[in-house]
């Protein structure tokens, strides 16, 4: 049932025409339609979807029945005669209804962008968790719109939009599809309480967690692998990493803690389907600390970091301490650069530059650790060198003179707890 058309050869690749509606609602949204259909031409890609030609139009509200006007409808119709395309995949969401009358008038396979990711999704899902998640956002989507898309998914055998529980579970009834959802989310449950159940022994042993997020094709997998030489899977094409992979990470200085590789996001992701991926990302959600990887280099980049943290409040991981990792630095232009953020939360890297990764790595070691401060101590003054023990943990101790000296690795709260009394003995170094 689950079948693949990733690796089929070029000769028979599916063809599609990609559309684009424009309207005043699409407008207000602050995306910018151009790069948007250039990310739908790159997931058609990453679907095995060999894109002919795309067609854009404004209309101030889509219409009812067909989507986009009649007479782009006629166009598209007449494009798909002349390449010889089959599917018309859009960028927008389509109803019911609207699919099915397109379908009727076009003769050709209507597939929506949603569809499009959970195609992928469903290509790429490996464990047991995102096989499930990703069949129950399938039903999830298709219940609604099921009376809609009998007729020509079930008379196209293969290719992009039938994969996963599309063809099968169409024949039958929505009563059917509902108990399927009931089954699945049950059999989640169970999984996720498992995973919750290693979550909480590895929290319970102290393990700090990290967890690197970002928008698809930033990095993320390149970094875990970059930091942990781990064998994951990183590619030039969106979505590769589907399901949570968790590697040991040494810090410099030999501590070791746990960093998570996650599923990417993207602009317009339904909500339904972010819930789906919920336990996924739930990961992030525990973090002690969320790395969040920017493609410096993309021209979408400060609209994708907007996409990312938008998704992160929604997932509840709103409150968790970022590093923003600026990361493809070697392809990025001046410009780019010269307009990035800067301060104590950001850094700038490329993966494949090892001193950045160890600059990386000491960041990571700062946040988690906290800072280390240099206090200079009086002889005399025994209740404040107790203090400092309190304060965090000592790591070198030297007498200069009638002065104690002090290294200390220090810990936010407890520093805080401490009130005033240290501030006088501690020294301000420069940064090196
Ligand atoms: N030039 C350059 N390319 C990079 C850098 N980091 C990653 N890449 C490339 O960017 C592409 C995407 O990398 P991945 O690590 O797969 O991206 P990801 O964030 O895991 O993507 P998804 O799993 O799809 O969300 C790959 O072709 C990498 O080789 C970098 O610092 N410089
Ligand atoms: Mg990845």
């Amino acid at each position: 049932m689950r079948q693949s058309t990733y690796e089929t050869g070029t000769a028979d690749r599916e063809k599609a025409i990609l559309v684009s509606l424009v309207t005043d609602k699409v407008k207000r949204s602050g995306a910018d339609p151009e790069h948007s259909l250039d990310e739908l031409a790159s997931l058609a890609e990453t679907a095995g979807v060999e894109v002919v030609d795309s067609i854009m139009q404004n209309l101030e509200v889509p219409d009812k029945k067909y989507f986009v006007g009649k007479g782009k409808a006629q166009e598209i119709h007449a494009l798909a005669e002349e390449t010889g395309a089959t599917t018309a995949i859009f960028d927008q969401e389509l109803s019911g209804a609207q699919v099915r009358n397109l379908e009727e008038t076009l003769d050709m396979k209507i597939i929506d962008r949603t569809q499009l990711i959970l195609d992928i999704f469903a290509g790429r899902a490996k464990t047991r968790e995102g096989i499930l998640q990703v069949e129950l956002a399938q039903l999830s989507y298709l219940l609604p719109r099921l009376s809609g898309q009998g007729k020509n998914l079930s008379r196209l055998g293969g290719g992009i939009g039938t994969r996963g529980p599309g063809e099968t579970k169409l024949e039958t009834d929505r009563r059917h599809i509902r108990d399927r959802i009931t089954e699945l989310k049950r059999q989640l449950d169970t999984v996720t309480a498992t995973r919750n159940l290693h979550r909480e022994r590895r929290r319970k042993a102290g393990v700090v967690q990290v967890a690197l997020v970002g928008y698809t094709n930033a990095g993320k997998s390149t970094l875990l692998r970059q930091l942990t030489e781990a064998d994951v899977l990183a590619e030039d094409k969106l979505f590769a990493t589907l399901d949570p992979t968790s590697r040991n990470l040494i810090l410099p200085s030999g501590k070791e803690i746990i960093l998570t590789d996650t599923v990417g996001f993207i602009q317009n992701l339904p909500h339904d389907l972010v819930a789906a991926f919920r336990a996924t990302l739930e990961e992030a959600g525990e973090a002690d600390l969320l790395l969040h990887v920017v493609d410096t280099s993309s021209p979408m980049r400060e609209r994708q970091k907007k996409v990312v943290e938008e998704v992160l409040q929604e997932l509840g991981a709103g409150g968790t301490p970022i590093l923003v990792v600026y990361n493809k630095i070697d392809v990025s232009s001046e410009e780019a650069l010269s307009m990035l953020s800067g301060g104590q939360d950001t850094i700038r890297v490329s993966s494949f530059n090892d001193q950045d990764m160890l600059h990386l790595r000491e960041a990571i070691e700062d946040r988690i650790l906290g800072d280390v401060a240099l206090f200079r101590i009086p002889a005399s003054r025994g209740d404040l060198a107790a203090l400092v023990y309190r304060v965090g943990e000592v790591i070198e101790q030297d007498t200069e003179e009638d002065l104690l000296l002090l290294t200390v690795r220090v810990n936010p709260t407890d520093m805080e707890k401490s009130g005033r009394a240290l501030e006088p003995y501690r020294v301000v170094e420069q940064e090196a």
